[in-house]
């Protein structure tokens, strides 16, 4: 070290520590901070250089590591000393260090069932990264995402790229904002939690779904018989199939989407889904998502976004002539309470967030339960055929909503599948004043989310073989004497002000589509089905994502004839 840098490491040192008092105090935007230090090493060059100091290259490199390294330190050192408020919550001891280990953890897709081994080993309060904690008691509940308390989104949920444009779901302005653009997404779905009669609106989704639904079972049947192996992948028709209904839930006639028949030459649907694994992943970490964004290989991911930003751009444009009322007509009649319109760019990122949102769990939930009643030894495939042959001889005619809502094994399986197939993780922040969770006191600021899978898992919500796929225990009687199903533990729609929006159509959705398929036809799955390996491959990042196909070979029930219209 010469003399004349000597001054300069240490004020790079000193530097260090204060530019880390000053993010704790206010953080500052990942993509900003790296300009900033990139043009501190650019005047720092300069300076050397006009100063005439040996090196200057090296020098200021050194000096911009010096800084960075004291901001490291003492970041992490606070994070793991005893004097940080989460210091004496139990956990990995590295992952108090940087959320990076837990974004690493998400982006896995078996973050669930990691925290439920962690859960096991630490208890139910359990620190999972510098601010996070993960909490594993059904009481917690109520207090994360009830709406007393209200607590907010964390900054996993900022609109990537920081947006101007707003829309439900990610991270709100205010808390305000949030409630009118929910009541006006809730418009189009109120109905739903009744019996669905024509008088309510969302009966304006029926046809279509109707129609979607006859255009799957014929997309079977040529996918089947277009396969040399006379078989097909049930998840992959299942996730066109819903992201067509949900184009055309959207934007009525205005769209394009039509996977079904032309299959996903542009990668829509795993486009949405890393989209979506990005902003959970790298999301835990929101100043490098700051970063991500800019970075090409972050925008490859907005396909469907810009698809869809197109396909509501056309719908504006042809309001006029729309016949069908889907939920843009929603979002282009409502009026803030000072007049305004939701601003067209609003309007495309809701449709972002409808499409995705609408396909995503929709599909993978559906696969998921043919999966569960197809390879398990109980027979659930026949006696729910059983059920429905019963509750609707003629196989191929209307399905009664009321009928399909009462249907017990229906249902029962529709809800095991939620249990075991959604593992999600909604992080909430503890708001000013702390909180107080089962006794324990967690302090303001902290993002805490409750454990859903090992709530959804755990025996003493759902016993016995709490693991096992086992319909009946949604069943009067359960699974016998002493069995338990704890209902208020499934934790598949979230709960309080940011429950999903369409929960009740969803369910209206699923049932209607299973039934459907199960008239019309008998299914088995390929020789050599691994149905162990299979469940190994269900992963959950915010979505979900199964990652073995599903083939079965379909078989057309007699007396089956699919209306020639569609
Ligand atoms: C099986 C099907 C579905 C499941 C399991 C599901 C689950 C969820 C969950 C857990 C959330 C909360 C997310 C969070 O806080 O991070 C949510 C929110 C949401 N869901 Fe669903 N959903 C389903 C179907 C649908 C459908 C069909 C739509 C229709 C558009 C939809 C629209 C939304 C919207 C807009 C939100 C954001 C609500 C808000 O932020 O206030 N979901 N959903």
């Amino acid at each position: 070290m010469s003399l004349t840098t000597t001054p300069l490491y240490y004020f790079a040192a000193l530097s260090g520590f204060f530019t880390w008092s000053f993010h704790r105090i206010h953080p500052v935007r990942g993509d900003y901070a790296a300009v900033f230090y990139t043009v501190c090493l650019l005047a720092l060059y300069a300076t050397t250089v006009i100063s005439k100091i040996p090196f200057p290259f090296t020098v200021s490199i050194t000096g911009m590591g010096i800084h960075a390294l004291f901001a490291l330190a003492c970041t992490v050192g606070y994070r793991l000393s005893p004097w940080h408020p989460l210091a004496s919550y139990p956990g990995p001891y590295l992952w108090r260090a940087s959320s990076l280990f837990l974004g690493r953890l998400s982006f896995s897709g078996r973050r669930h069932l990691v925290l439920d081994d962690l859960h096991n080993q630490y208890g139910p309060f359990l620190r999972i990264g510098p601010n996070q904690l993960s909490v594993n008691t059904t009481s917690s509940n109520i207090m994360i995402y009830g709406a007393a308390t209200h607590m907010e989104k964390d900054d996993s949920y900022i609109t990537p790229g920081h947006l101007d444009a707003l829309a439900l779901f990610f991270k709100s302005k205010s808390r305000d904002f949030q409630a009118e653009r929910k009541r006006i997404w809730t418009q189009a779905f109120t109905s739903s939690s009744q019996p669905l009669k024509p008088e309510n609106s969302v009966t304006h989704f029926i046809p279509a779904l109707e129609r979607r639904t006859w255009e799957l079972l014929i997309c079977f049947d040529r996918r089947q018989s277009d396969s040399p192996n006379q078989t097909f992948d049930l998840y992959e028709a299942l996730c066109h199939w819903s992201y067509d209904f949900a184009g055309e839930m959207v934007f009525g006639g205005c769209n394009d989407i039509e996977l079904m028949k032309r299959g996903d030459p542009e990668g829509l649907l795993m486009g949405g889904k890393n989209a979506t694994r990005l902003l959970d992943s790298v999301g835990q970490s929101p100043w490098l998502m700051d970063i991500a964004w800019h970075i090409p290989a972050g925008k490859a991911m907005v396909r469907l976004r810009d698809v869809a930003a197109a396909a509501m751009r056309r719908r504006v444009e042809s309001d006029a002539d729309t016949t069908m009322r889907d939920l843009s007509s929603y979002w282009l009649e409502a009026r803030s309470p000072h007049g305004e319109k939701i601003p067209l760019t609003d309007m495309e990122l809701d449709a972002v967030v409808a499409i995705q949102a609408a396909s995503d769990n929709t599909a993978t939930t559906i696969t998921l339960a043919f999966y569960f009643i197809l390879s398990s030894p109980q027979d659930y495939y026949q006696q729910l055929q059983k059920e429905l042959d019963d509750a609707f001889p003629g196989r191929t005619g209307p399905l009664d909503w009321d009928i399909l809502a009462k249907l017990p094994l229906l249902n029962a399986i529709i809800a095991e599948t939620l249990r075991l197939g959604t593992p999600f993780y909604l992080p909430r922040v503890v708001p000013k004043g702390g909180a107080t969770i089962d006794s324990r006191y967690i302090p303001e600021g902290t993002s805490v989310t409750i454990a859903a899978y090992s709530q959804q898992i755990s025996p003493q919500n759902f016993y016995p073989d709490p693991l096992g796929f086992r319909a009946e225990r949604w069943l009067p009687g359960g699974l016998g004497p002493g069995s338990i199903t704890n209902a208020a533990a499934l934790f598949s729609f979230s709960s309080g002000p940011y429950v999903c929006v369409a929960k009740a159509f969803a369910h209206q959705e699923m049932r209607y589509v299973i039934a459907r398929i199960v008239l019309a036809y008998d299914f088995q799955l390929t020789k050599g089905f691994n149905a162990a390996a299979y469940r190994e491959g269900i992963l959950n990042m915010r979505t979900t994502i199964l990652q073995e196909p599903l083939f079965v070979i379909g078989q057309r029930r007699p007396g089956v004839i699919i209306p020639e219209d569609h």
